[in-house]
């Protein structure tokens, strides 16, 4: 089976909780070159403030799924590709690895499982308020995010591990650490990319970059060079191949 992230390079993660920088649209973060949207944030997130994003976004050719960060949020929308459920595998609070889920299948009948996917979390920073919200232990060498990378794909059949860095720019050895650790499973990086240069790097590094802060606090033109980064470095690995 193939997956759609299979043949991602960039995503572009919209909170929908902050606005875009004054004079730009969504459709000029769809024209950017980005692969996909995932829309979600940790804090505030309603409704209406989901509705109105996928409100404005549905009509590019740009993939939209949710990312929701807690059962209360999802959004049922048949404009949506799918959603990418986080479960964060070094939380100390289990609510965060399998709890929120079991309540969500709880609540829910008749759940879209061929739109819903999850996402294997490793949190690293720990000045992020998702790893304070997930009592996330984010003491962990490149060995352990490694190992962390490989339970997810071998034991648990985790299709997306995602080393998360939300907030700021991580450590590229452990990243590095979790690609060498995956066999066929995609490894999602987020965290600090802000420029053609850090995208390229985690590029390098990853399969697909996730850029988040940076489309709110500085806008399309900052992330249409991170998707040129991404891309520049996903050619290079080809080509090495
Ligand atoms: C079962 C369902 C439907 C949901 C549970 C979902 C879970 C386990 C969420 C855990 C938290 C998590 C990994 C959320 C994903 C989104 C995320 C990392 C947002 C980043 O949040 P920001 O609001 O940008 O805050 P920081 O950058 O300060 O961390
Ligand atoms: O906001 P930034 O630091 O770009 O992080 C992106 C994403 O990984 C957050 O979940
Ligand atoms: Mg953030």
């Amino acid at each position: 089976m193939s997956y759609p992230w299979e043949d991602w390079d960039h995503i572009t993660k919209i909170d929908p909780d902050k606005d875009l920088v004054d004079g730009e649209t969504f459709e000029d973060v769809c024209e950017t070159g980005t692969d996909a949207l995932e829309i979600g944030g940790t804090l505030d997130i309603t409704e209406e403030k989901m509705e109105r994003v996928i409100e404005a976004t549905a009509k590019y050719d740009v993939p939209i799924y949710q990312e929701p960060s807690n059962p209360g949020v999802v959004i049922d929308d048949e404009r949506l590709d799918g959603y990418l459920i986080p479960t964060v595998f070094n939380a100390s609070d289990s609510f965060w690895i399998t709890g929120a889920h079991k309540e969500w299948v709880r609540i829910e009948d008749g759940l879209d499982w061929d739109r819903t996917h999850t996402e294997a979390y490793i949190v690293m920073n720990p000045d992020s308020s998702v790893a304070e919200y997930t009592e996330a232990d984010t003491d962990q060498s490149a060995e352990d995010v490694a190992s962390f990378a490989r339970v997810a794909e071998k034991m648990f059949g985790q299709k997306i591990i995602y080393v998360e860095y939300s907030g700021t720019y991580g450590d590229p050895e452990k990243v590095a650490a979790a690609h060498d650790a995956l066999d066929d499973s995609t490894l999602f990086y987020g965290g600090g990319i802000h420029d053609y240069e850090s995208a390229y790097e985690m590029g390098q590094h990853s399969d697909v970059v996730v850029v988040g802060n940076l489309l709110h606090d500085e806008g399309v033109d900052a992330v249409r060079e991170t998707v040129e980064g991404a891309k520049d470095a996903s050619a290079e690995l080809v080509d090495a191949e």
